[in-house]
């Protein structure tokens, strides 16, 4: 994904198809097979009947099957188990290659390192970076590390990681501080503080992660590995007990007639392709630039009920500007601005800094020089919803309207009532009021102005369809709120929440049974993110949120969960169907091979042999055949996924009943029956 060329892999690119192949022989040693139920019972029974034909040749026992048969059962069991495998390194190699790609990236960089110290900044080898360490990256350098920047604003080029050429800002402060490395700086200077050790960066858990070196088996997938090892110990039995049956019938039953029956009655269809099938899933997900950290997140995004998002950021562009200043009456606006500059001076966020240069810019107050001295600053919290600065005994805030208040109340000062009327109208027009006060008097208001992302309320439209409510949650207050989520088109919205009732709202939800997706970026969206079943992080978002999720779009699209859920969904129902589909293919092969074993010495069964094949022999090795050759001709789907519609689940499940049921009834009747002619018609049976 690194590059657009790794990006564009053809679902069978003939490379990768060679790689898999080699792989797939490797994975026939019986640790890897053990893994998978199924396929373990296949390989025993490969190793039996290969047995078997070596015995016959040697000691030529009385009544044995023909060596030709034995030979050939026990060939295309091997490749049963190869071509589970197969399928298995195809999906991990899409993985693999794009691994290769990202590697490269992550060639030796020279790191420009502040020492602790202070004093001049060091070249350092980027691998001998630690957390804590401040570097410095300017125009043309490449970042040597995952950081937070913590002084400056720069350009930066993230191709390497998005593969989107467009330039995006990185700055200091704020929720678009975090820069990963091995991208490169292209205009100004940034200092940058390291916040992951060698070996923990993006950068290498995204290599883990597309190799699914970290991979493990998702709940879901337990579950259905579980029932086919169920299956497969019945099926077990079953064809066991025929041996005395036949004994008692006085039916010699060839030991390699009753395992190719056992095969082919065992889920092996689902069983060669599952793991596939997740593979798969999160590759897809990749291909849209959205990392998994897990395959039960992504198993989840297709079940999601509730989608909540955060507002500035996400649902808006996320630089809130200053754009005016509204003074209350008797205020003159020349010392409105004075004050929501004081109180900005240190303020590292985008609002704190546009409210610097809004001061300077339409009412000439320069940037005064700051005495650290005498100056006590005040940082923004998602708690007090207030930032601003103590001079001495003059106490300076700025903030969301009601904290304002009531901090100024609490001071003794009186809130006069044109507050909330401008508030309100500068809500209602979908920006964000910021109280100003100096002491216990309430100066004006800043009016910050941020604007809604393009073609956002069709989107939400189109999750709407698929069933899913979608909730935007944000620290601003409810007039805003009220007109961003109008203009946005989300179907509901929380107001003034602080980190601790986002959370609270999300294990309501839960509580409800609901599965609840998130999408955030800042710091204080981190408990949620990591609360919610599917947490996505925007790449832009801070560290704290690209840990805390699950997800991380490296887009930093909000509605980029509607191609994950879509995921989700179409790695549930390719799962689905290809268990039914597996499970229903069982039928037509017992048709086929049991009469083949007994209607020799029955002639009444001859009424189940509706295929007429052309010997006991040929009708077992066709089912036989047809079994590990529907594997393969599965692969493309297990790989692609079956195509998702937004329909109801019940509507769905119908369908996929009656396609890949009735399918999975009748297509092996025609395929056995095929081979069966075609092994006829070339003399081989
Ligand atoms: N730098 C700042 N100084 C003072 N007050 C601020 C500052 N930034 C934001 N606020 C106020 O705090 C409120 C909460 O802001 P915050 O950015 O935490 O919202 P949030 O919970 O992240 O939600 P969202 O990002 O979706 O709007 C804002 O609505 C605003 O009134
Ligand atoms: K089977
Ligand atoms: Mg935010």
């Amino acid at each position: 994904m690194a590059s657009p060329d790794a990006r564009r892999l053809a679902l069978l690119d003939p490379h990768l198809l060679g790689a898999a192949a080699l792989a797939s022989l490797r994975k026939l040693s019986p640790r890897h097979v053990a893994a998978n139920p199924v396929m373990f019972v296949v390989e025993v029974g490969s190793v039996l009947t290969t047995l078997l034909w070596l015995r016959d040749r040697v000691l030529h026992p009385a009544g044995a099957a023909p060596g030709w048969f034995t030979l050939s059962v026990s060939l295309w069991l091997w490749f049963t188990v190869i071509f589970a495998n197969f399928a298995e390194a195809v999906a991990e190699g899409r993985g693999k290659a794009q691994a290769d790609t990202l590697r490269k990236m992550r060639r030796e960089t020279v790191a420009r390192r502040l020492p602790r110290s202070g004093g001049a900044e060091e070249r350092v080898d980027a691998s001998a970076l630690r957390k804590g360490d401040r570097v410095v990256a300017e125009a043309g350098d490449v970042i040597p590390g995952d950081g937070e920047i913590v002084e400056g604003i720069a350009s930066v080029d993230e191709s390497a990681i998005t593969g989107e050429s467009a330039p995006v800002i990185r700055e200091s402060g704020g929720d678009r501080s975090a820069v990963t490395g091995g991208t490169r700086v292209l205009s100004d200077r940034i200092v940058v503080r390291i916040t992951a050790d060698p070996g923990q960066s993006f950068l290498d858990r995204m290599i883990a992660l597309v190799e699914g070196a970290s991979r493990q088996k998702t709940p879901n997938e337990i579950a259905l590995d579980i029932l086919l090892a169920g299956l497969t110990l019945v099926f077990l039995f079953a064809c066991v007990t025929l041996v005395p049956l036949g004994l008692y019938s006085r039916i010699q039953l060839s030991t390699t007639a009753v395992v190719a029956l056992l095969v082919c009655l065992i889920p092996t269809t689902i069983g060669g392709l599952l793991s596939a099938i997740g593979i798969a899933g999160m590759d897809r997900l990749l291909r849209k630039n959205v990392l998994a950290m897990s395959g039960r997140a992504v198993e989840a995004a297709g079940d999601v009920d509730t989608l909540l998002l955060d507002k500035t950021g996400t649902i808006t562009l996320g630089n809130r500007m200053a754009t005016a200043l509204l003074p209350m009456p008797g205020v003159r606006v020349e010392d409105l601005a004075d004050a929501a500059q004081l109180a900005s001076l240190a303020d590292e966020t985008p609002e704190g800094r546009s409210i610097v240069v809004l001061a300077k810019e339409r009412y000439g107050l320069r940037g005064r020089p700051v005495h650290e001295a005498e100056h006590q600053f005040i940082p923004f919290s998602a708690q007090t919803r207030m930032s601003g600065c103590d001079l001495g005994a003059r106490v300076v805030r700025k903030g969301a309207v009601d904290a304002v208040a009531r901090h100024v109340e609490a001071l003794g000062g009186r809130v006069p009532a044109e507050l909330r009327e401008a508030a309100d109208r500068i809500g209602d027009s979908g920006g964000t009021p910021l109280a100003v006060s100096d002491g216990g008097k309430v100066l004006g208001i800043v009016h910050l102005k941020d604007v809604v992302k393009g073609g956002i309320k069709e989107r939400f439209d189109r999750f709407r369809a698929m069933g899913i409510r979608t909730v935007m949650i944000t620290g601003d207050n409810p007039r805003t709120a009220a007109a961003i989520a109008a203009e946005a088109g989300v179907d509901d919205f929380l107001a003034e929440a602080t980190p601790e009732a986002k959370m609270k709202l999300i294990k309501a939800e839960q509580a409800r049974g609901k599965l609840v997706a998130m999408t955030g970026d800042g710091t204080n969206d981190a408990p949620a993110l990591a609360q919610a079943d599917v947490g996505v992080a925007m790449n832009t978002g801070t560290q704290a949120a690209k840990e805390a999720g699950n997800m991380v779009d490296l887009d930093s699209n909000p509605t980029k969960l509607l191609e994950v859920v879509e995921v989700g969904k179409q790695l549930l129902m390719t799962r689905g169907t290809l268990t039914t589909f597996s499970i229903a293919n069982d039928v037509a092969k017992y048709f086929a091979i049991l009469p083949a074993l007994f209607v020799a010495t029955y002639p009444e069964l001859r009424a189940l042999d509706v295929m007429h094949l052309a010997s006991p022999f040929s009708a077992i090795l066709s089912a036989v055949i047809f079994n590990a050759i529907i594997i393969v001709l599965l692969i493309p789907l297990a790989l692609k996924g079956v195509r998702y519609r937004p329909l109801g689940a019940a509507a769905v499940l119908r369908r996929s009943l009656l396609v890949y049921g009735l399918g999975g009834v009748v297509a092996p009747f025609a395929g056995i029956k095929l081979i069966d002619l075609a092994l006829a018609a070339a003399g081989a049976v």
